[in-house]
């Protein structure tokens, strides 16, 4: 017996097949071909599109209405530097787990922050460098490849080695940026942007690191916006993210017209160090002057039983070159930002200034000496908590495990981002009392001092993908702030600095806003 869905059937069959002749009579053959594609690839992107916004285990997860749909809207946020401040804005919104595209998922819930970057997670870190570009230890996907590649630094970037290799290299680059705002300011009525001295003792060290020589862009006078840095990476990035056709058309046609879109969408060819220079330089031998950290932890590794068992005692030149430039791009930036938002916030607050003053007078600027003061030690992480360099998105997936994972109480389904920032991480009022009140004396309190586990404190991440310089970035923040709370008691704010100009812009690593904190710089 015919049932009244098989009379639907052969209605539908009727009007195709009347519309396929209709279409076929009016066109031809080969545009008939055509159109059935185009249109077959449409239905199925819609359909498979409509299936992941509503239909997926994801539709739980609370968001924007078109966050189900696309992360066009993301993507527009990323490209104009405000990812961090548009997921904050969701969490507020939200709650700790928010859907910001059909296929990524935010959340600010320590317990998850603390399953996704634990030892031995299954998470994997989210990476776009294609397959035939050589990674850098920052972007290396594989936890094998990237557990041998961290054991050739590990080494050389514990704190004894460092306090040994780089300590005064650190302290003579922070005499030198004092030098130049003292300079500075003397040249300027007293008004000196803190920031930009900052940023270059952060860059002039990852250039010493990486390369023995420091690039001396202190002495030099350089100003910021010389310096090619991340920032043009980030922003190439968000190009190809939002739309691969616009950034090629930027690439190979924009770039030739202007410097500025030359430095945005091809920043990769600016930023990258000739790569036989680099590695002339980092294949020094031991007793050769201008050795780096970074070239004794390459020729340390060759005595690592554990590497040879692994069958790998060397890094080929083409690791080298891309590891030199990651250690740059991650290194060079997120110490002069928290450095800047150090001094902003401390500026703000005069009794606590007065504290750090008296507390670093008398103190000789030594790595072990500064460690062990309470009060500066408990800005820097009261700093690192609200304003540190590096609180941006950390993209994972989890792509093992066939039928997906749960955090907390939703399913995610394989192939997912996940990501947490330490931006809200920090500002999570489940984990902290009046988040976003900066105060160092939360800090003072020994029971606070659990905060530190990884769940809900990770200015440097946490787990195998940590950073593998948090000893030497603690180490740069310490001496720095101490020199600068030494040579300039009493500065001040300029009124140019407001909460405004000191909002932060999300490129890769976070930024005032402005580029500027001006200070006045006591008598
Ligand atoms: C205040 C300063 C710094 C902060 C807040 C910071 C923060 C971070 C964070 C959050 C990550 C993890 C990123 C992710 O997984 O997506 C990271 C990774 C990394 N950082 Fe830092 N960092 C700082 C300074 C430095 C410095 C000075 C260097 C270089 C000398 C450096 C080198 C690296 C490297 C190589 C990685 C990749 C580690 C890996 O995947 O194994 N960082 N950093």
């Amino acid at each position: 017996m015919a049932t009244p869905n098989a009379g639907f059937l052969a209605r539908a069959e009727q009007f195709s097949l009347e519309l396929a002749r209709h279409i076929t009579a009016r066109f031809g053959i080969r545009d008939t071909v055509v159109i059935a594609i185009i249109t077959i690839f449409l239905v199925y992107s819609v359909t498979s599109r409509i299936q992941v916004a509503y239909f997926s285990p994801l539709h739980r997860v609370p968001g924007p209405w078109h966050a189900h749909l696309t992360g066009l809207i993301l993507k527009l946020h990323i490209l104009y530097g405000n990812r961090a401040n548009y997921v904050q804005a969701l969490h507020e919104k939200y709650g700790p787990y928010v859907r910001v595209a059909h296929n990524e998922v935010v959340t600010c819930d320590p317990a998850a922050a603390k399953d996704i970057h634990a030892v031995g997670t299954l998470w994997r870190k989210w990476s776009h460098i294609p397959d035939n570009v050589t990674p850098n230890i920052f972007s290396i996907v594989d936890p094998k490849t990237h557990n041998i590649r961290q054991r050739f630094y590990k080494k050389a970037f514990s704190q004894l080695s460092l306090r040994k290799s780089m300590e005064p290299a650190v302290l003579a680059t922070a005499l030198e940026a004092a030098k130049g705002i003292k300079q500075d300011a003397e040249g300027s009525g007293g008004i000196v942007n803190v920031h930009e001295w900052f940023m270059l003792f952060g860059n002039d060290l990852m250039y010493l690191l990486t390369f023995g020589k420091g690039f001396g862009l202190i002495q030099q006078g350089k100003r910021l916006d010389s310096v090619v840095t991340a920032v043009g990476i980030h922003k190439m990035i968000a190009w190809v993210e939002f739309s691969l056709p616009l950034f090629l058309l930027g690439r190979f046609i924009l770039s030739r017209f202007s410097t500025r879109m030359h430095t945005i969408f091809c920043a990769d060819v600016t930023v990258n160090p000739t790569k036989d220079e680099t590695v002339a330089q980092l294949r020094m031998k031991k007793d050769e002057e201008g050795r780096t950290v970074f070239a004794e932890a390459i020729e340390d590794a060759k005595e690592d039983e554990m590497l040879k068992g692994q069958g790998k005692t060397r890094l080929t030149d083409n690791e080298i070159a891309a590891d030199a430039l990651g250690f740059r791009l991650a290194g060079s930036e997120p110490v002069g930002v928290t450095l800047t938002y150090l001094i902003w916030c401390v500026l703000q607050r005069p009794e606590v200034q007065k504290l750090v003053e008296a507390e670093v007078a008398e103190v000789e600027i030594t790595d072990a000496i500064t460690e062990k003061l309470p009060i500066l030690s408990a800005v820097i992480l009261e700093t690192l908590r609200l304003w540190g360099g590096n609180a941006t998105a950390m993209r994972r997936k989890e792509d093992e495990t066939a039928e997906g994972t749960v955090l907390g109480g939703y399913r995610i389904p394989k192939g997912t981002t996940v990501s947490t920032q330490a931006y809200s991480l920090h500002r999570n009022p489940e984990a902290w009392e009046d988040p976003f009140r900066w105060d160092h004396t939360r800090w003072l309190d020994p029971s606070q001092s659990h905060a530190l586990s990884q769940d809900r404190f990770q200015p440097f991440s946490a787990g195998t993908r940590m950073c593998s310089a948090y000893h030497l970035a603690m180490m740069e923040i310490r001496l720095m702030a101490t020199m600068f709370f030494k040579t300039f008691p009493g500065a001040k704010l300029s009124p140019s600095v407001t909460p405004e100009s000191m909002a932060m812009v999300d490129r890769f690593n976070l930024f005032p806003k402005y580029n500027r904190c001006d200070i006045i710089l006591g008598s």
